[in-house]
């Protein structure tokens, strides 16, 4: 696995969008912001209330329809829900086998094989699972690159993910529905743990105003020791929690809840259901 920060978007490429949702807004969004030209992005998206939004907000070109994005894009981005890829992909299969394009998916569950016979089995695909964060630039994406992506086009597609954040290469595509398990699913179980948080907070009689701050405050302070201070979470817990304290009693019931066992019984449980998404969107 190698790992990377932002990069610039190596050479003159234009980019089709194929959805126009959250995953590529956020990616539109880091691109622009990272100097990429307007011009050379364009999104395909039905909804009109979507294209407007990233007209206004970003000044793409955008379309209802996702052959007329593609039209002058060597670098094609699927950013639709896994299942609706197939009709998509096969929508776009014959101008795919004229002028065969860089193929960047950000879809669940759905495989380079899958992608490649659906837009007519000549298409290089790169296989991506960012996450939410990428909205902020704080995004970590894992990448999978299918046999006919070649050096030049592996750059390119870490570029364009490393505008939302960070990036490491998976070499197994078995492991990808792990990624998605981890990372492109785990900001909900950090909301999770951040909801559970603040309704003890109240439980325990402090104002709902407070105890939104003290989490929000505690779990960015946390995150940044852990990414900043270059140090293992165990030893970072080790540190807040002194022999006999208050942290001790709490770990001790997490503990005895099985927190261990229901964490590794979620994300088994995620990465089950990216394979079954692409079963069931074959
Ligand atoms: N939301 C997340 O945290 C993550 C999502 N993903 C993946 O990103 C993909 C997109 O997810 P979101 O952006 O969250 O969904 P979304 O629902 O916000 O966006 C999907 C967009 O696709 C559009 N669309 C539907 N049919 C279309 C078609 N035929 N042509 C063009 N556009 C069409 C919809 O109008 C919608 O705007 C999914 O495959 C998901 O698995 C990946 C990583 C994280
Ligand atoms: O829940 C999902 O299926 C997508 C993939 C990772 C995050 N959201």
């Amino acid at each position: 696995m190698t790992s990377t920060s932002n990069a610039a978007l190596p050479g003159n490429h234009s980019i089709a969008f194929i959805g126009g949702g959250n995953m590529a807004r956020s990616l539109v969004g880091g691109l622009i912001g990272g100097g990429l030209a307007a011009q050379r992005i364009h999104v395909a998206d039905p909804g009109d209330a979507v294209r407007a939004a990233l007209e206004a907000d970003f000044g793409v070109a955008t379309f209802a329809d996702a052959g007329e994005a593609v039209a002058a894009a060597d670098v094609w981005v699927m950013a639709v829900k896994p299942q609706v890829l197939r009709g998509v992909c096969e929508g776009l299969a014959d101008t795919a086998r004229e002028r065969v394009p860089l193929v960047v998916s950000v879809a669940a569950g759905i495989t380079t094989a899958q992608i490649e016979r659906w837009l007519g089995g000549k298409a290089a695909v790169v296989r991506t699972m960012p996450n939410t964060p990428s909205l902020l630039g704080a995004g970590m994406t894992g990448l999978y690159a299918n046999a006919r992506v070649d050096a030049a086009g592996r750059t390119l597609a870490e570029a364009l993910l490393s505008a939302t954040g960070r990036t490491a290469w998976i070499d197994d595509e078995m492991l990808m529905d792990a990624v998605t398990a981890v990372s492109g699913s785990g900001p909900a179980y950090v909301f999770l743990f951040a909801e559970a948080m603040e309704a003890a907070a109240i439980a325990q009689g402090l104002p709902a105003d407070a105890a939104r701050l003290m989490v929000q405050q505690t779990l960015l302070g946390a995150a940044r020791m852990l990414s900043e201070s270059g140090e293992a979470p165990e030893e970072l817990r080790r540190r807040v929690t002194s022999p006999n304290g208050t942290t001790q009693a709490a770990l001790e019931a997490f503990e005895a809840g099985g927190l261990r066992a229901l964490v590794a019984d979620a994300v088994a449980a995620a990465r089950r259901r990216g394979q079954e998404l692409s079963a069931a969107n074959d």
